[in-house]
C-alpha cells in the first residue's frame, strides 16, 4: 500500500549538509498499524513528511496505492485530500469550527453532498462517543475529546493511510489507552493503515510493527509486546 525504496533526505543550511534519512526501505500493508520510534533527531518527522507526501524533496521512490508518486504538487495534494488523514499531538482542530464542522471539512473538500456529509459526520462522531458534542467548539472539549474529534476528522473520508505524530503525548494514561483502542478499531474496520511516530510505550505496544530509526537508518524491526 505504501512503499518507500532507497529514500534519502539531506537538509542543507547554508554550507552545512545534514543527511536525515539514509537508504530507507519500507513496505506497509493495508490496515496495519506501524509505530515509528527513535530518539530525538533520528528522522521520524522527516519520514512522516515523506510518507504523508508533505515533502517532495528527497531521493528514492515512493509508491502509494500502487501508484508511483511523482514530485508533482497537485498529485500530492489530491492524494493527501482523498486518501490520507493526519493526527497531531496538539489535535490541531480549527478553533472557530464546531466538532461537527471540523469532521465535515475533509468531506466538503472532497465534494461530498451535504446530506451525506451530515450522515457520515454524525456516524463518525457517534463512533468516537461524541455525538452529543457535535455543536461544541474545541475550547469546550477536554484534550481526550479533542483528540477523538481529530481521529474522526482523520478517518471520516475512509483514507488508506493515516499519519499520526505523537497522538497520545498530550493525554493522561486512561485517555491515551482509549484513544489507542479507538484508532486500532477504526483502522481495522476501515482497513486504514497507520504510521504513528511515538515515544509512548502505551502506543507502540499496540502496533502491529515497530520500526526503530537511529541517525536516519532503520534498525532491525522489533516485535511489539501486545498483538
Ligand atoms: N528543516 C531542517 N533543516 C535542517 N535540518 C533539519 C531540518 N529538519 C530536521 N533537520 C535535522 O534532521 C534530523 C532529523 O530531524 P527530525 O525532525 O526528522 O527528527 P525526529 O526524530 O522527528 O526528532 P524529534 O523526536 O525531536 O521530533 C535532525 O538532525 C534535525 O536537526
Amino acid at each position: 500500500m505504501l512503499q518507500l525504496t532507497h529514500i534519502e533526505k539531506t537538509y542543507t543550511t547554508g554550507e552545512i549538509k545534514h543527511q536525515a534519512l539514509r537508504d530507507v526501505n519500507l513496505a506497509i500493508r493495508p490496515g496495519t498499524m506501524v509505530a515509528l520510534c527513535g530518539p530525538s533527531g533520528s528522522g521520524k518527522s522527516t519520514m512522516l513528511n515523506i510518507c504523508g507526501l508533505l515533502d517532495q524533496d528527497y531521493s528514492g521512490v515512493v509508491h502509494f496505492a500502487g501508484e508511483l508518486m511523482t514530485r508533482d504538487y497537485q498529485q500530492a495534494m489530491k492524494i493527501r485530500r482523498t486518501q490520507m488523514g493526519f493526527i497531531f499531538q496538539k489535535f490541531n482542530l480549527v478553533p472557530v469550527m464546531s466538532a461537527f464542522e471540523n469532521v465535515a471539512y475533509p468531506l466538503q473538500l472532497n465534494g461530498v453532498n451535504s446530506a451525506e456529509v451530515k450522515q457520515r459526520v454524525m456516524q463518525m462522531l457517534d463512533y468516537v462517543g461524541l455525538a452529543k458534542f457535535a455543536r461544541y467548539r474545541p475550547d469546550r472539549l477536554s484534550g481526550g475529546q479533542q483528540q477523538r474529534v481529530a481521529i474522526a476528522r482523520a478517518l471520516v473520508h475512509k483514507p488508506k493511510l493515516v499519519i499520526a505524530d505523537e497522538p497520545t503525548a498530550s493525554l493522561d494514561s486512561v485517555t491515551a489507552q482509549q484513544i489507542i483502542e479507538l484508532m486500532k478499531h477504526l483502522g481495522r474496520e476501515q482497513k486504514t493503515a497507520f504510521i504513528v511516530a511515538s515515544h509512548d510505550d502505551r502506543m507502540t505496544q499496540h502496533c502491529d510493527r515497530v520500526i526503530n530509526l537511529q541517525d536516519g537508518v532503520i534498525l532491525q524491526e522489533e516485535a511489539p509486546c501486545v498483538a
